[in-house]
């Protein structure tokens, strides 16, 4: 999926801007949903990891519903086409006006994590005069091996409902007119990458299932979130394994018959389709160190200052001899790095440089500190040109 002609020809914009290649969101999406659809799953789509309008336009094509975690990425995914009845809603801090807004959008379900939002949905859905679908966020004290910020699902994490509490809410429920009991949800972290995390997952689920039916109760829903990680150390992009995925699931979940399995992609989904382009400023000698300052920093991707996570980047301006290179922004923090050590063709002032794999988490947590000019994307689909029978990859831009 790697696509280097298809960068260069953006050479003349200006700089720093996302580009997103929705022919690699296709290829994933196709796979996806292949993979999913084989074992009847749903997917809901975690708007979070990237809400551009028109990557949500290609999604939603796909049968793929939204993951939502405010009442605007509520109000977004319905004006972007998405059906209320295929949205979900979670957070730990939904406030009261999110909640009458998800009720009057007759959404699918609310994600619910703690005890007195329940008592605060029952109360809004008493005055609105509905019933609040409503799945219970356990929090199945699982170890999902990630960078510390993005892990979910440990009992030091705020989120959800203690699987010792779990008893308690239901019989909350059982007592409140307005709250429908739709089932249970989990969502244990973000980059996850191996396997026997989401196995452990499924055993925790498989005892709290059994333990919560023996009292009574059925389950007609079990909404598994996302979490399935990608590979973000090789320089070509690789499709993320959806197969062993879905089938760790499938082979290790107790089935009930009639029961719906969702889950709530979002990096897994968008992030290969998301490069952002960045121009050389300057490079200087420091010690032990050629660092290359770009045009782009940590409010265009904060991701590498933030988990010191690393994204691949290429010289798209250069094949000449390689050299170690540091890279940073020009943001006023030390922490405004992209890498301390990357090879690269040897860089030289007004060179571009692609940083890949960051459609996901990387626009949407941009920011305009230092009073940035605020970030530009553009797009290229070529199912698109052809139906409207224009040239193949055009840039187009949607902000
Ligand atoms: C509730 C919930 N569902 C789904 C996701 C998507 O996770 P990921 O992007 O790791 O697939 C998140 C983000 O961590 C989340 O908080
Ligand atoms: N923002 C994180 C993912 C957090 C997912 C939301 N719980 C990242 O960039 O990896």
């Amino acid at each position: 999926m790697e696509n280097k002609n298809l960068w260069r020809q953006f050479s003349t914009q200006e700089t720093p801007f996302y580009l997103y290649d929705f022919n690699v969101l296709r290829k994933v999406l196709v796979e996806a949903t292949k993979w999913s659809s084989r074992f009847g799953y749903k997917l809901h789509y975690a708007l979070k990891a990237n809400a551009n309008p028109e990557l949500l336009n290609v999604i939603r094509q796909y049968g793929i519903g939204a993951d939502c975690v405010s009442g605007n990425e509520v109000k977004h995914a319905v004006n972007c086409g998405f059906h209320s009845h295929d949205v979900v809603f979670a957070g730990v801090g939904k406030t009261d006006e999110e909640i009458s807004l998800a009720l009057k959008t007759r959404i699918f379900s609310f994600n619910v994590e703690s005890c007195q939002e329940l008592d605060v949905i029952n109360k809004l859905a008493q005055d609105e005069g509905t019933k609040a679908r409503v799945a219970i966020r356990v929090n199945p004290d699982v170890n999902p091996y990630t960078h510390e910020y993005i892990s979910t699902g440990q009992s030091r994490n705020k989120f959800g409902i203690p699987h010792a509490e779990l008893k308690s809410v239901l019989s909350k429920i059982e007592r409140m007119k307005y709250v429908q009991f739709m089932g249970l949800h989990f969502h244990i972290g973000s980059q996850i990458t191996q396997m026997s995390v989401f196995r452990e997952l499924c055993q925790r689920v498989n005892i709290i299932q059994k333990e919560i039916e023996s009292m009574g109760y059925e389950i007609p829903h079990l909404n598994l979130g996302g979490g399935l990680g990608i590979n973000y150390d090789d320089e070509a992009i690789q499709m993320p394994d959806f197969e062993t995925y879905f089938k760790v699931f499938y082979q290790t979940l107790d089935r009930r018959a009639g029961q719906q399995i969702h889950f709530e992609p979002g990096r897994s989904l968008v992030a290969a389709s998301g490069t952002l382009i960045t121009k050389v400023l300057y490079v200087k000698e420091t010690p032990g160190e050629e660092l290359a300052i770009v045009d782009a920093g940590m409010t265009e991707l904060i991701r590498p200052a933030l988990y010191q996570s690393y994204h691949p980047i290429s010289n798209l301006s250069s094949d000449e001899d390689r050299e170690h290179y540091a890279v940073a922004g020009p943001i006023c923090e030390s922490s405004d790095f992209f890498t301390h050590k990357v090879l690269l063709p040897r860089v030289k002032r007004n060179h571009l440089l692609a940083i890949k794999q960051v459609g996901a988490y990387g626009e949407v947590m941009s920011s305009r500190y230092n009073l940035r000019q605020g970030v530009r994307r553009y797009h290229v689909d070529n199912e698109r040109k052809t139906e409207t029978g224009k040239e193949i990859c055009t840039l187009e831009r949607t902000s």
